[in-house]
């Protein structure tokens, strides 16, 4: 596992920034839009989040692969990052549960990457000029008309992906021991984590395709629905929402991840922004105003809700549905983090979080959000 010579590769970005460096995993050439992550760990959760689908992903911890690939890591059955940069590749593995080497997975899945970029240099550029579109190129050695091919690739905003990463059957992860309840999890682009963290609480797991309709959630007599994180912009979620409202108006308890906020959100009526670069990352101190509580979290998103006044506090809004509140918000930058929907009563009747509470990579700090969703359906069932 020691590595060879390789290729001169290219980076682009679209307002012409370029880097040098070494082609890394698979020889070619690939577009996507230019993101940071800054997890020190976790590199092969975050290449197989499907969150991730049409993404060039920048680690800016500059040493990547120390523990290699293993089979137990990954949060889908394959890598979705578009391109992959990194600074500094680990020459050689060294973990116990490694079976090949980063470099061996990501050529052998086709996935184009650069090495020997200064991604400290590149993240500082994209938090102060934003996400943007690149290119990664081991053909082209001409800047100018890769950044050519760069400007003419699809962007991030108005793109509908949870489509393309969605499960094409529905399949059930069963409840680990007794079945206590069942919930139907509409699959955006799921992390494997995340039925999982439900079954370990008892909950029978009905995963849905993307495409799902209300009849389609309402047939595996749920308990609850649960809608997932996933790719692309939520302004193209409308089927989704819909879905949701249907849910709503039938009483129906809803948690949401990540994309799944962003639906909540645009359910209730609010709108969706692109950030100017986003969350990624394994330590975002968000807090739970509903406790006061503060968390570190793990995160992985480009846009998120737009309250309808700006900044704290968060007034609550009336919907059709009930009160909403924003129940969290991220410390280092305000931006709202996650929903609340009461009824009439004070009572929580649906929620969710623009995070990662499944903490897969992360810290597990809210974990407590699962069992806030099995409260919320035990609770349901008592009335
Ligand atoms: N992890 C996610 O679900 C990401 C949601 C959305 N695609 C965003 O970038 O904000």
């Amino acid at each position: 596992m020691t590595m060879t010579t390789r290729a001169p590769a290219l980076l682009v970005l679209e307002d012409g920034r370029t880097f040098r460096g070494e082609s890394y995993g698979a020889e070619g050439e690939t577009f996507g839009e230019a993101v940071f992550a800054t997890g020190m760990t976790g590199y092969q959760e975050t290449l197989t989040d499907p969150s991730y689908h049409r993404q060039v992903v920048v680690q800016t911890a500059p040493h990547i692969g120390n523990t290699g690939v293993n089979d137990e890591d990954p949060e889908s059955g394959r890598i979705w990052v578009a391109g992959y940069v990194v600074r500094d590749p680990a020459r050689r593995v060294s973990s116990w549960r490694a079976r090949r080497s980063l470099d061996e997975e990501l050529a052998a899945q086709g996935v184009v990457g650069i090495s020997g970029v200064d991604t400290r240099a590149l993240t500082r550029h994209l938090r102060e000029r934003g996400a943007m579109r690149a290119g990664i190129s081991s053909i082209e050695t001409d800047p100018d008309a890769l950044r050519e091919r760069v400007l003419a690739s699809p962007q991030m905003s108005g793109a509908e992906l949870a489509g393309e990463v969605s499960t094409q059957e529905a399949y059930v992860v069963p409840a680990a021991g007794e079945r206590r309840f069942t919930v139907a999890a509409l699959d955006l682009g799921i992390k494997t984590m995340t039925p999982r963290r439900m079954a370990e609480r008892g909950i029978e797991v009905h995963v849905l395709p993307a495409w799902s309709t209300l009849e389609d959630v309402l047939a595996v007599r749920p308990d609850g629905l649960f809608l997932s994180n996933g790719p692309g912009d939520p302004e193209t979620a409308e089927a989704q929402a819909a879905v949701l409202r249907g849910a709503l108006e039938r009483d129906l308890p809803f948690f949401g991840i990540c994309f799944g906020n962003q639906v909540f959100g645009r359910a209730l009526g609010f709108g969706t922004y692109k950030l100017g670069y986003g969350h990624r990352g394994i330590n975002q101190p968000v807090q739970d105003l509903t406790t006061g509580k503060a968390e570190v979290t793990a995160h992985n998103h480009g846009f998120a809700v737009k309250w309808s006044t700006d900044g704290r506090p968060y007034a609550p809004v009336e919907t059709p549905y009930g009160t909403a509140e924003v129940s969290h918000v991220c410390l280092n930058d305000d931006v709202v983090e996650g929903l609340v929907l009461r009824g009439g009563d004070g009572a929580l009747k649906a929620f969710s979080v623009q995070y990662h509470p499944e903490a897969a990579a992360g810290p597990h700090d809210a974990a407590y959000l699962f069992d806030r969703f099995v409260e919320l359906m035990e609770r349901r069932r008592e009335e």
